[in-house]
């Protein structure tokens, strides 16, 4: 019987399964350094545009206050008011319900030589409004963003309009432009400067126009990352940031925008789902591998290897299994090779058992096969209380025969004799021998003393009736010969030996009589 590793079907299962892990594998790093890449490139790609997304939401609200401050700019009343022609303008326009209005924190005038000229606005410290000529006490709160402002004028900004995002004292939105007049020939007078706060509901408003969960905050140059940031938060949530700029210039805001990853996540699904199934499809085809392999190849090999166990036990087992013999595939030519082998090998063996259980001179059993059929003989006659005889025939003088006739002759007299013996005896009962040279034996089953005698007799009769010419015997001048015979009876029970001693004794006998003659022994004693 084949072992567990050494079963084919166990290490065919062994390589099939060895071969559907490294497909897996292969699909694991496949998924691992080939499409998640891909994926989290594609993902980073859809942050990059979120994040472009909101700066232009940014841009377009720095537009609208552009428009804004250019509104109040190039108003007569502005310009008149910068040049100190206008005093009730304070009165009309720079109260808190106007800022609340535009939503704004200050707004602040500059006279030509870029002093504040009018500072209006809401104390972050304590939300009270106050509006003053320049940086009076009551409005020195505004003297770090006024101070911001002047930088930026005095680095030569000219004729157009501005707007920055403002990051420090606190996130706000800065307007600035020119006070222009409506006669074209007259030059700008001074500068207007308004200041939204990116409050938490003007955020709120953004993240509604846009769609993004975003954050605005104020960030020191030192902190901040030109690239960018991405930061991966949860299977379902990742966190891209992006540093713009800002006024002061030693700081920036950073937009940190929350955004899903269902895109990321829907393709790593469909990743997976066409995985499962390749591995549903590859284990579903192991399957039927096995199966088509155990019904095609292994069940007819176990087959064919019980019937040639069995062989070994029992030789005389039918043909192979026609079912086997039928098949036209490479299993049946086996089959078939394999039963012409046996039938060949039969067919020798046969010759073989044939060739040792015969005389090849003249066809007669040999010894051995005589000796056997006297061994089983004897044990049947015992168990049946019948008798067998046995005649021990010698050719007379065979030795001057042939020295006479040469050994040629000699043989063919043999088998002459021998063919006589064979018509003599037809019965397949009957056995005749060539147990020696020039000496044969014959086994009478269910045979008498007397009746054995007679037939001894009617063989030398016949012997001598074949009148094969014999020129130098002192007996006659043919071929004669001398039996003895032997019988043993259900009352004189005769081993094998003492029944061919018996039949030698009355041989001896009967040459000792002058030959061409048959003689008997009397069996002397129960064996
Ligand atoms: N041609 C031939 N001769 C054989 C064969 N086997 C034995 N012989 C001869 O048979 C002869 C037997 O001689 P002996 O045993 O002396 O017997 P015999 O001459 O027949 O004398 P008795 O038996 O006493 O009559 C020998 O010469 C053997 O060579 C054989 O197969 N062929």
């Amino acid at each position: 019987m084949t072992s567990a590793f050494t079963s084919l079907r166990n290490r065919f299962l062994l390589a099939l399964g060895g071969v559907l892990c490294l497909a897996l594998l292969a699909l694991v790093l496949i998924a691992r350094y080939q499409i998640t890449p891909i994926l989290l490139e594609d993902e980073a790609r859809y942050a990059k545009t979120e994040l472009d997304r909101a700066e232009r939401a940014l841009n377009s609200e720095l537009g609208h206050m552009v428009r804004l401050v250019e509104d109040w700019a190039w108003w007569d009343d502005s310009y008149q008011f910068v040049q100190g022609q206008r005093p009730e303008y304070i009165d009309s326009n720079l109260y808190d319900g106007t800022l609340n209005t535009l939503d704004l924190r200050l707004m602040v005038f500059f006279s030509d030589d870029d002093q504040p000229y009018w500072v209006s606005g809401f104390n972050p410290a304590d939300d009270a409004f106050t509006s003053c000529p320049g940086l009076t006490a009551s409005c020195e709160w505004a003297d770090e963003i006024i101070g911001l402002l002047q930088d930026r004028i005095e680095d030569g900004l000219e004729e157009d309009t501005y707007a920055w995002l403002l990051a420090n004292p606190e996130l706000a939105m800065i307007g600035l432009s020119p006070i222009y007049s409506s006669q074209e020939d007259a030059p700008p007078s001074g500068w207007m400067a308004m200041i939204r706060p990116l409050s938490e509901p003007w955020i709120t408003q953004l993240r509604d126009t846009t769609g993004i969960d975003m954050t605005l905050t104020s960030i020191p140059v030192g902190n901040s990352s030109a690239q960018g940031v991405l930061e991966r938060l949860s299977a379902t949530r990742m966190q891209a940031s992006r540093d713009i700029a800002a006024v002061p210039s030693s700081h920036r805001v950073r937009i940190d925008a929350t955004l899903p990853r269902q895109r990321y996540q829907a393709s790593l699904e469909t990743f997976r789902f066409a995985l499962y199934w390749t591995c549903g499809v590859l284990i579903v085809t192991l399957i039927v591998v096995l199966v088509l392999l155990e019904h095609m190849v292994l069940g007819p090999l176990r087959q064919f290897a019980h019937f040639t166990q069995r062989l070994q036990h029992d030789e005389d087992l039918d043909t192979t299994p026609s079912g086997l013999l039928a098949r036209r595939d490479e299993i049946g030519t086996l089959a078939r090779e394999f039963q012409h082998l046996r039938e060949h090998q039969q067919q020798q063996k046969a010759l073989l058992v044939d060739l040792s259980q015969h005389d090849p001179l003249t066809g007669l059993a040999n010894r051995r096969l005589f000796d056997e059929r006297l061994n089983e003989i004897l044990d049947e006659t015992r168990l049946r209380h019948d008798s067998v005889a046995t005649l021990m025939v010698d050719v007379d003088h065979f030795k001057p025969y042939n020295d006479h006739y040469g050994h040629q002759a000699g043989d063919d007299c043999l088998v002459a004799l021998a063919d006589c013996m064979t018509r003599c005896f037809p019965d397949p009962d009957h056995l005749v021998a060539r147990t020696g040279g020039e000496e044969f034996s014959i086994l009478l089953p269910r045979t008498t003393l007397v009746s054995a005698i007679q037939q001894g007799e009617d063989l030398a009769a016949a012997i001598e009736r074949l009148a094969l010419p014999h020129a130098t015997s002192p007996t006659a001048d043919v071929v004669t010969i001398s039996v003895g015979v032997a019988v043993s009876t259900p009352g004189h029970l005769l081993m094998p030996s003492a029944l061919m001693r018996s039949a030698d004794q009355a041989l001896y006998a009967a040459k000792q009589a002058g030959r061409n003659r048959v003689h008997h022994r009397l069996v002397p004693e129960v064996q």
